[in-house]
């Protein structure tokens, strides 16, 4: 209630208990924090805050406009509002190495489990668009760098993202993310993958844990959790799932109430009165409201 209880600290442990288990976590990027809840009560491993999604929510496309301060404002509020580890797309890091530092800081006092930073140029562009551009490996591995000396928590969990598949090829891909592990990276998100194949073969090549990019409509492929981890994956990852679902979900809705002058056909499809309240945990504030008018201090206090 109000907020919960459990710290930064904590979620950081646990991501890094999780990850040490072995077993497949899976990760559903929250489009706000009352999602976050039900990305919790739904038994998901962490909740993953999406660039995609913070800058389409705030009706952005996805290169680079947001700030490193729009993005710590989310990741508080998310982790303000669930016990479960937030991962968090910090993008480039928002410049050079320097850049890269602070945003981790900013990151860690926001109460991030983890984050990733990826090889892109600055301003980066949607990992599934194309025509981005990466910087050199030398240049990269200087942001890892830096975002891991940072660090004051070593519990963050620093993760590097490369996005040299799409514009160097699968072995320039595979060499700089062996690269980063080397600069400080503990895990890595090989994004833009083609196939299975390309899975399995990043997989062979680095033995840190691996981070798979389930985003739908992109350029690779949807693999279910059970393919995942026969693959010998670590993260499963659907970083706009629920922004799609339920934009899709408002858009069908708008369309209905425009066409038939009434709502009356959605009530079935909506989420009622009573489980938003449940959800928001009304009973336990009037709970603890009651507590506090009723309180005095002891006598002699
Ligand atoms: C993971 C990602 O970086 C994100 O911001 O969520 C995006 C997802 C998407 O645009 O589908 C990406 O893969 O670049
Ligand atoms: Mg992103």
């Amino acid at each position: 209630m109000l907020h919960t209880r459990t710290t930064p600290a904590r979620r950081r442990r646990d991501l890094r208990e999780k990850l040490a288990s072995g077993r497949l976590l899976r990760v559903p990027g929250a489009v706000d924090p009352l999602s976050a809840r039900l990305v919790q009560e739904t038994g998901f491993d962490a909740v993953y805050l999406s660039g995609a999604g913070l800058s389409a929510s705030l009706g952005l496309p996805d290169i680079g406009l947001t700030t490193a301060t729009e993005l710590a404002a989310r990741v508080q509020q998310l982790s303000r509002a669930t016990d479960l580890p937030v991962l968090v797309d910090a993008d480039t890091g928002f410049g050079g190495p320097l850049n890269a530092a602070r945003t981790v800081a900013l990151l860690e006092d926001a109460g991030a489990a983890g984050l990733h930073l990826e090889d892109q140029e600055n301003p980066k562009r949607c990992g599934h668009l194309d025509g981005k551009r990466v910087v050199p490996r030398e240049e990269m591995t200087r942001r890892i760098r830096a975002a891991a000396d940072a660090r004051r928590d070593p519990d963050l969990l620093l993760m590097a993202r490369t996005d040299a598949r799409a514009v160097e090829g699968l072995a320039a891909a595979i060499d700089r993310a062996k690269a980063y592990v080397d600069a400080g990276a503990d895990a890595v998100f090989p994004e833009a993958l083609a196939d299975e194949a390309e899975f399995a073969a990043f997989r062979a090549a680095v033995d840190v844990p691996l981070l798979a990019n389930m985003t739908e409509f992109g350029k690779g492929p949807l693999l279910d959790t059970a393919t995942l981890e026969n693959l010998g994956y670590d993260i499963a990852l659907y970083p706009v799932t629920l922004l799609r679902l339920a934009m899709g979900a408002i858009e069908d809705g708008l369309r209905v109430l425009a066409d038939r002058g009434t709502q009356e056909s959605l009530l079935p499809r909506m989420q009622t009165r009573s489980r938003l309240y449940e959800l928001l945990g009304y009973e336990e504030y009037a709970a603890f409201d009651s507590a506090v008018s009723g309180f005095t201090l002891p006598p002699g206090a």
